[in-house]
């Protein structure tokens, strides 16, 4: 995505052969770049959220398999690399769907040709990103332009969205922002309702970063208010990302979306996920029971980050001293409250039936 006329990525390899990222827990302040020469410092910044979002997590972990070989390029090394980057989070399918990508491609290789073969693997996994949310946004923009066509002249399509699934959570494009940004491009009116997304505001604090460059037009919204903006016709479709979507269509997704989702049925307005088939756990059917949710320390809950109005970033505590927090990532939206697929192969119904049709090579 273009940042002031400069084309990003949310990811790349320096000539050094350090990885280049963007510390995503800079913005929506500071446009910072942060360069990652080691396994350790790749593993630390998934787990801390500097990189993140299921399609980028796995990017990450494949360049983090790359920068772990320079150090130790035998079987040892692989394998201790792949486990501490698979140990960073536990929710999202495509750190496993990656690391075990990037160990299949590697142990059968001699230890000599490890380096390379890594680095370009990992290369290859975040071009394929590109062009599968390219797609996934050229099907999604499909749906925007149908709804579009039976709206009043001049009355924008309002997209609510939930966390951030834009370009910044995966390699580039997004996956939910994927539909909007190409709806956007193609001169179709739209409006975006961005749920801040609680605890860590990624809607608030990267979804809107996002479209306020791209000019799109959108407003910031309490996590609450989604629902009353569906009672009151002010959404006609939501699109959301995930970070796990099970062989039967059970969509796990950052934490609030199954309350969207519900609002969603509730009032009839359709309810779509951003899936590029990566995020497909093919090898479980029951969201509930097995997505492991993860949970994340209570202070994300408990304090606030901001920047002050002269400039200072202050963390600030919104809870009582001693009051116990829990802090749920992720929460389990069931495939009957999900209209659509979008994937890079077409849109499909939330079912096994449906995932099958466009993928039959995992029957
Ligand atoms: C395109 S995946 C986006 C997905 O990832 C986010 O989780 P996190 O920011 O914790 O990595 C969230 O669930 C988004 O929908």
């Amino acid at each position: 995505m273009r940042i002031d006329g400069t084309a990003y990525r949310t990811i790349w390899p320096e000539e050094d052969g350090s990885i280049a990222i963007i510390d995503q827990t800079r913005l929506p302040h500071d446009f910072s770049v942060v360069r990652l020469t080691t396994l350790d410092e790749a593993a630390h910044a998934i787990r801390a959220m500097l990189v993140r979002g299921a399609p980028l997590i796995g990017a990450a972990a494949a360049y983090g398999v790359a920068l772990a070989l320079r150090t130790d390029s035998g079987d040892a090394g692989l394998e201790g690399a792949c486990a501490t980057l698979l140990a960073t989070r536990p929710t999202a399918v495509n750190l496993r769907w990656a690391l075990e990508r990037m160990r299949a491609r590697l142990l059968p290789l001699p230890e000599s040709q490890r380096v390379a073969a890594a680095e370009a693997e990992a290369a290859a996994i975040a071009d394929e990103d590109v062009e599968i949310n390219r797609a996934i946004g050229g099907h999604g923009a499909a749906l925007i332009r149908a709804i579009a066509g039976r709206k009043a002249p001049g009355e924008p399509v309002n997209v609510l969205t939930h966390c951030n699934a834009g370009w910044l959570a995966t390699v580039d494009w997004g996956t939910a922002l994927a539909p909007v940004y190409a709806a956007f491009e193609q001169g179709i009116r739209l409006h975006v309702w961005v749920d801040e997304t609680r605890p860590r505001n990624q809607g608030a604090s990267l979804t809107a970063w996002e479209l306020r460059h791209h000019g799109v037009p959108h407003t910031v919204i309490a996590d609450n208010a989604g629902g009353h903006l569906m009672q009151h016709g002010k959404v006609d479709l939501c699109i959301v990302g995930t970070d796990r979507t099970t062989a039967s269509g059970d969509v796990c997704n950052k934490i609030g979306t199954y309350l969207k989702a519900l609002a969603a049925h509730d009032n009839g307005i359709p309810f779509y996920v951003g899936l590029p088939s990566p995020t497909i756990d093919w090898r479980i059917e029951d969201g509930l029971r097995q997505i492991p949710i993860e949970e994340r320390d209570g202070r994300e809950v408990s304090e606030l980050t901001g920047r002050t109005a002269d400039g200072r970033i202050e963390t600030v505590r919104v809870t009582p001293d001693g009051s116990p927090v829990s802090n749920y990532a992720f929460d389990v939206t069931p495939a009957r409250l999900v209209t659509g697929l979008i994937t890079e192969r077409g849109v499909c119904a939330a079912t096994r039936e449906g995932l099958l049709g466009l993928f039959p090579e995992q029957a």
